[in-house]
């Protein structure tokens, strides 16, 4: 047997495509390779099982080596084999449904990934990195004879008997100039690891210097000898395959260290993902403890095939606020080597994503029914997540209603309906709006937050970078309900009641104060206002209008609204009428007094608002001490 022939491909010369093109990715050569023998090993293991291979499976260990004098990586595999003619028949006809068409998409394509598996080109990556590949080969079929096939990257091959005299196929590769970076042990251990670390067939690369107990020594310490043991790269029983009932928590905390050695924290928890149909899915999906800067966390997920590793760019199959997640989801049925635009209107695609969202909104409501005080602590790491998804995600903001939490500032947790109750009444305005407030800052705000209290009314604190937008959210979702920062007004403005308390200075002293205090204050962002107010509130407060502020905090999120960004802080100054020291300014005839005395007020107003610094800070406390003095 010795013969020549072309590849069955109508393009001229398709090698020089295959390595101009798809030069970037050339390490997936590879993840092909290797798949191909994981393929045929569990080809020969499913014959034996069914019976119709007779003989012994014997070791089923996967080889790669290389050898950097020869330049080649060889990689070993003890599958099914192929006779010459299945050689021919799967090797020289590529198995493209037409050259036309990949000569026609080759142009767009922008990865390898996307030309590779499309076109069923997987054993053809080599020529990325080979000038010449050599096939040797024995089928598992009685009586077969060793094939061996060759081809130097031009349309030609040559078929001749080979000399495998096992089961199985070599593939060896002739590594090109340009691909000597892969003759190198780390980097082929780092490949492997990367796309085999749990292929489901032992892939094994040389060996590797372990230390095992060799006797003891003479005061009875363990002694340890160095020895060569196999260095086999992957799990093959990975925890995503298995049945969650086989598993407990330790296990899938060990799954998470394996996936992560890096990351410092433990997850909080999981979700076991097993789907079998509509479509085909398995993995196990951790929450990380989330941090506020969770941009750094995006691309945690790993995206496997049956056990080989695709990608961690799972943006368009896995919903944009689940990627702060980590793990592992592993589906057959996901279309992995097709672009974008296409992956995003695939309907496996898009039932996968609604199917996870459901899985994980299903998950956090169970966790929050059957421990609710586990779940109170957990939301600390988890609200941003929720309140993420919430925004984003109609479906998953249905579920979440039930378990999305809020906080008070006495540290009291609430469920969104649970709050409704409890400020229903109290906090309703004269026009029937339910007024929650809320604080952004405890500290900053606290002479607001008491005010509040002291007139009867809770406050929320909603400091999360994600709450700006999730206070919007509430009051969209829920009708005749408006969320007010404490700082916004002063209260008796902020829930405005049927009963107004009645001013009890003339025109005439209003007129009075208003002049005094824009004197002292002599600012032109900043309006005097004097109003009725309970004499316990403060005699002076600072607001900034909450539409205002929240245009503004837009602005500086880059949510549009660059108008607003550009104008200036303006505050309101209002001027509490009932105040006793108001009371006492007007009855002081010293102009110089009252200025003295208006400014002290305004400045402590400032002050308890955070807005006192520099030398304005300076002279109010110079003053502070001649006023004690
Ligand atoms: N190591 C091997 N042992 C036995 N048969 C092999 C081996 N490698 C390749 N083949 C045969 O060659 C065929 C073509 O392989 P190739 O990698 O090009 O495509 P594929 O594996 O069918 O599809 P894809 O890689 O795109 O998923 C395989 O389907 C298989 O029949």
């Amino acid at each position: 047997m010795n013969e020549k022939g072309n590849i069955s491909i109508h393009t001229e010369n398709i090698f020089p495509v295959i390595k101009k093109f798809l030069y970037s990715d050339n390490e997936i050569f590879l993840r092909e390779l290797v798949s191909n023998a994981v393929d045929a090993t569990q080809k020969i293991k499913r014959l034996a099982a069914l019976g119709q291979y007779k003989g012994e499976l014997g070791d089923t260990t996967i080889d790669v080596s290389f050898d950097e004098k020869a330049k080649t990586i060889t990689i070993s595999d003890n599958g099914i084999g192929m006779t010459a003619d299945e050689i021919k028949k799967y090797i020289n006809q590529i198995a493209f449904s037409g050259a036309t068409e990949f000569v026609e998409k080759f142009k767009e394509a922008k990865d390898a990934n996307e030309i590779i598996g499309r076109f069923g080109l997987g054993f053809y990556s080599a020529f990325m990195v080979a000038d010449k590949v050599e096939i040797q080969t024995l089928s598992y079929q009685e009586g077969a004879e060793p094939a061996r096939w060759i081809c130097d990257g031009t349309t030609s091959y040559e078929i001749s008997e080979g000399n495998r005299a096992k089961r199985g196929t070599d593939i060896i590769l002739y590594i090109n100039n340009d691909s000597e970076e892969f003759l190198t042990k780390s980097r082929l251990q780092e490949i492997l690891e990367k796309y085999g670390k749990f292929l489901p067939v032992p892939i094994r690369f040389g060996t590797r210097t372990s230390s095992e107990p060799d006797g003891e020594d003479k005061d009875g310490n363990t002694k340890y000898k160095s020895v060569e043991v196999d260095n086999i790269i992957n799990n093959t029983h990975p925890a995503w395959t298995k049945s969650p009932s086989e598993l407990k928590d330790e296990d899938y905390l060990a799954f998470y260290r394996e996936l992560y050695p890096y990351s410092f924290d433990e997850p909080l928890f999981w979700i076991h993902l097993n789907v079998d149909y509509p479509f085909n899915l398995t993995g196990i999906l951790y929450f990380p403890k989330i941090k506020n800067d969770f941009e750094l966390q995006k691309n945690k997920i790993k995206l496997y095939s049956r056990q080989v590793f695709i990608t961690d760019e799972v943006k368009d199959i896995v919903p944009e606020f689940l990627m702060l997640l980590h793990g592992v989801i592993d589906s057959p049925d996901i279309p992995l080597n097709v672009s974008r635009s296409f992956l995003q209107a695939d309907s496996n695609v898009k039932k996968i994503n609604a199917h996870i969202t459901k899985k994980v909104a299903d998950k956090l409501a169970e966790l929050f029914r059957t421990d609710r005080k586990g779940f109170e602590e957990k939301w600390k790491d988890i609200s941003l997540f929720v309140k993420y998804g919430m925004l984003s995600d109609e479906k998953f903001a249905e579920k979440a209603a039930d378990f999305c939490l809020l906080k008070n500032t006495g540290g009291e947790i609430y469920t969104l309906k649970e709050y409704g109750e409890k400020v229903k009444d109290i906090q309703k305005d004269k026009d029937g709006n339910i007024v929650y407030l809320y604080t952004h800052d405890v500290a900053q705000q606290d002479s607001y937050i008491a005010t509040a209290n002291g007139n009867g009314y809770d406050v929320l604190v909603l400091d999360s970078p994600i709450d700006s937008h999730f206070v919007a959210y509430l009051e969209q979702k829920n009708e005749k309900t408006q969320l007010k920062r404490v700082d916004a007004d002063v209260i008796d403005n902020l829930i405005q009641k049927e009963e107004r308390k009645t001013l009890q200075l003339t025109d005439e002293e209003s007129k009075t104060v208003t002049s005094l205090f824009e004197k002292a204050i002599s600012k032109d962002n900043m309006k005097v206002h004097v109003e009725a107010l309970s004499e316990q509130d403060l005699p002076v407060t600072v607001t900034i209008d909450e539409f205002m502020r929240r245009m503004k905090d837009m602005a500086q999120t880059g949510g549009g609204m660059s108008f607003y960004g550009s104008m200036p802080d303006n505050y309101k100054v209002t001027i509490n009428g009932n105040h006793p020291l108001i009371k006492r300014i007007l009855s002081n005839e010293d102009e110089d007094a009252r200025q003295q005395l208006a400014k002290q007020a305004f400045d402590l107003a400032l002050l308890s608002r955070g807005l006192l610094t520099g030398n304005e800070l300076t002279s109010f406390v110079k003053r502070s001490v001649s006023l004690i003095g």
